[in-house]
């Protein structure tokens, strides 16, 4: 079954087209990525995701319901969570309140800072929010400041931010973007975790190392237009995407 039907998304910044008449379709339950060369496109696709960017025409379902329009919150509050390039976190405060905040939110609706006296005495929130940081491998450093964390646990963090709020579809930036190999390959195992819960994911990625252990499809965009898609067998021996990609060189 079809979790999101992107049809005719058009963009335009001034004189340049950064989204040209692109299409495409994300299957519940599965990894989906978007790959392509810098400037093609894809992150202004996913901004038309989450309430940032509004296409100048087409269309962004999500199940039955029209993105298009919606605030960023309204979006969240569908079931479409982002993992952002940038981690967002809160710098100054525990790995273990981190987690808290939007475990909280997720239970009342919405998180009111006049709640942040009781949450430290919530003994479900507290227990939810550590079996979270128990499952991204992050419960040993609960009580550190996430500000003084490594990137590559930042980033961890963030997906458990995002996780406790139950996703449908989780979008995810260049996850693994600026880590070393061994986070690398610590983050593809624990989204592979994530994707035994059945949580569909976007992925955009750069290293395709990442986008080969992970997607089940792949769609290829190259200045503003879907110019390939298929499974990574499919994909890597596309000359079309050998072309975009530096002018023939092999994935
Ligand atoms: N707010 C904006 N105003 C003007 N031009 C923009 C804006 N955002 C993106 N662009 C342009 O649109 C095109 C697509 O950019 P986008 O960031 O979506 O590409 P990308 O595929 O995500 O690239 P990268 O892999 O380098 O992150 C680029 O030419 C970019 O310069």
């Amino acid at each position: 079954m079809e979790i999101l039907k992107v049809q005719g998304v058009n963009k335009a910044f001034g004189g340049l087209r950064a989204l040209n008449d692109v299409n495409l379709s994300v299957e519940e339950g599965t990894v989906h990525a978007i790959i392509g060369p810098n400037g093609a496109g894809k992150s202004t696709l996913l901004n038309c995701f989450v309430g940032r960017l509004i296409p100048d025409t087409g269309s962004v379902m999500f199940g039955n319901t029209s993105l298009i329009g919606l605030k960023a919150h309204e979006i969240n509050q569908a079931g479409v969570s982002r993992v952002f390039q940038t981690p967002e976190i809160f710098g100054d405060l525990t790995l273990l309140e981190n987690i808290m905040i939007p475990t909280m939110a997720r239970r009342d609706g919405e998180f009111a800072l006049k709640a942040w006296g009781r949450v430290d005495q919530d003994a479900e929130i507290r227990d939810r929010s550590m079996h979270m940081l128990e499952d991204v491998g992050l419960a040993s450093k609960k009580d550190m400041i996430a500000g003084s964390l490594s990137r590559g646990d930042k980033r961890r963090l963030e997906l458990a931010m995002c996780l406790v709020q139950d996703p449908k579809l989780l979008l995810l930036d260049e996850p693994t973007a600026g880590m070393s190999r061994a986070d690398t390959n610590n983050t593809i195992d624990l989204l592979k975790r994530i994707g035994e819960r059945g949580i569909t994911k976007i992925v955009i990625e750069h290293d395709m190392h990442v986008v080969f252990s992970l997607a089940n499809k792949i769609s290829v965009l190259a200045q503003g237009t879907v110019i390939a898609e298929g499974t990574p067998q499919e994909i890597k021996g596309d000359p079309r995407v050998q072309e975009a990609y530096l002018g023939g060189a092999h994935l």
